[in-house]
């Protein structure tokens, strides 16, 4: 078990972003965003008029209202909420760090639309529309993805051994498939799945993708922890990445870490996942349907399991992590942390200097991490000073824009 001594990081926390600093995509986030993604609620379902009604008052008081308390519901983490609230209460929205308002919000919204209902049964995902379109938008570049993985995983089996050159070519696609994040995009918008992923090495800001081979083909039966962002597209992509690591031997099992209920819009849950099985298997084009059958087996076979936990739609940072998903991510040869959503989570979404390292913060973790992100907030760490000035010059709003990612391991 690779247990780190530090619990937290190992530097002084610096200030978490904040909807109130002027001029920052935090501020555009939290004062036009939320506001659009709440009001989009309201189109895409057909709520009642008190529920709507409701989702525009929280939409309108977000820019300069103040948090709304959660009314009782029968969420699992209902009372964990209560609690996380005592620090924020009677604030306004722009006011509190950045990463609890958003969280929140999304809880908030599941609230009032009475997501949580006694008994088992959950109630209506409100971002279901967009997780189906965003899915059905990308069937082109599925079936060439879908066509690529069996290629590679053919090659790996007749040379009787993992392809390195194969896994870092699907880390690259799984990193690329972030920016298709419906938060930022609506899947009404233009296919952002299509891309050409030679153009898009340079890109990649820091690209640890070979160590990463390195570090997988160092032991055997490698058990792999992937914390999932969004459903969509970028599912797809991620879930090539896992055919290919099981189907090539570079892992013997893989663990999907996926949201208890909707968040973030397109944040995938267990039954985003089964739903994407489904798509793949009904498919009518080949390398499709063999990927969802190998997902199929892999699933019944317990080489993959998907596990759920509300720690990943809680407002806390990475290092507040319960023990009991800490000693079960220390059980791991590798986790795979994907997204941006998740990368603040990693920084405590606080502003450190991007030069800074991100081992000298990320010191807390119980396994190697590597994170894959596509830059979509005011946080970085890592990069050169040099690197940072030239991307400001040539590229403003390089930091949100999508475009600039990021494959950083720590081992
Ligand atoms: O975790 P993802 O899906 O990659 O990105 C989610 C996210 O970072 O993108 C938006 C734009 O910054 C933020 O509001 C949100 O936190």
């Amino acid at each position: 078990m690779n247990k780190n001594k530090f619990q937290i990081p190992n530097l002084p926390l610096p200030a978490p972003l904040l909807g109130s600093d002027a001029g920052s995509f935090t501020e555009f986030t939290v004062t036009q965003r939320m506001p659009d993604i709440a009001r989009r609620v309201i189109v895409e379902n057909q709520f009642s008029t008190d529920i709507n009604q409701s989702l525009e008052e929280l939409a309108a008081e977000l820019p300069s209202g103040y948090l709304r308390p959660l009314t009782n519901d029968s969420g699992v983490d209902f009372h964990d909420w209560k609690r996380y609230l005592e620090l924020y209460k009677h604030q306004r929205w722009v006011d509190v760090p950045w990463f609890f308002a958003e969280t929140y919000f999304y809880r908030l919204i599941l609230n009032i639309t009475n997501y949580f209902q006694p008994g088992a049964l959950p109630g209506i995902d409100p971002f279901l529309l967009q997780k189906v379109q965003g899915l059905e938008a990308a069937v082109n570049s599925i079936i060439s993805l879908c066509s690529q993985v069996e290629k590679w995983l053919n090659e790996s089996q007749q040379e009787g051994k993992p392809s390195k050159s194969s896994l870092i070519a699907l880390l690259y696609f799984a990193l690329w498939g972030n920016r298709v994040d419906l938060s930022l995009w609506s899947a009404f918008e233009d296919d952002r799945s299509s891309f050409d992923i030679q153009t898009q090495l340079n890109n990649i800001l820091i690209d640890d993708s070979f160590a990463v081979t390195k570090l997988l083909t160092k032991s055997q039966n490698n058990r792999i922890d992937f914390v999932i962002d969004n459903a969509g597209f970028e599912l797809i992509c991620d879930l090539c990445l896992v055919d290919f690591l099981l189907g090539s031997g570079f892992a013997n099992q893989v663990y999907l870490h996926l949201k208890p209920h909707p968040t973030f819009v397109s944040d995938a849950m267990i039954k985003d996942v089964l739903y994407t099985q489904d798509f793949l298997v009904k498919s009518s084009h080949p390398p499709v349907q063999s990927l969802g059958k190998r997902l199929t087996e892999n699933l019944v076979s317990g080489r993959l399991v998907l596990a759920e936990d509300y720690f990943w739609t809680s407002p806390l940072a990475f290092w507040e992590i319960p023990i009991s998903l800490k000693d079960e991510l220390g059980k791991s040869n590798l986790m795979i942390v994907k997204g941006d959503a998740n990368y603040r989570r990693l920084l405590g979404d606080r502003s450190w200097d991007f030069t800074t390292k991100f081992a000298d913060i990320v010191s807390y973790l119980p396994a190697p991490m590597v994170a894959l992100r596509t830059l979509k907030s005011e946080v970085a760490t890592g990069l050169k000073a040099e690197v940072i000035l030239e991307l400001a010059n040539t590229d403003p709003s390089w930091l949100t824009n999508g475009q600039w990612g990021v494959i950083q391991l720590i081992s």
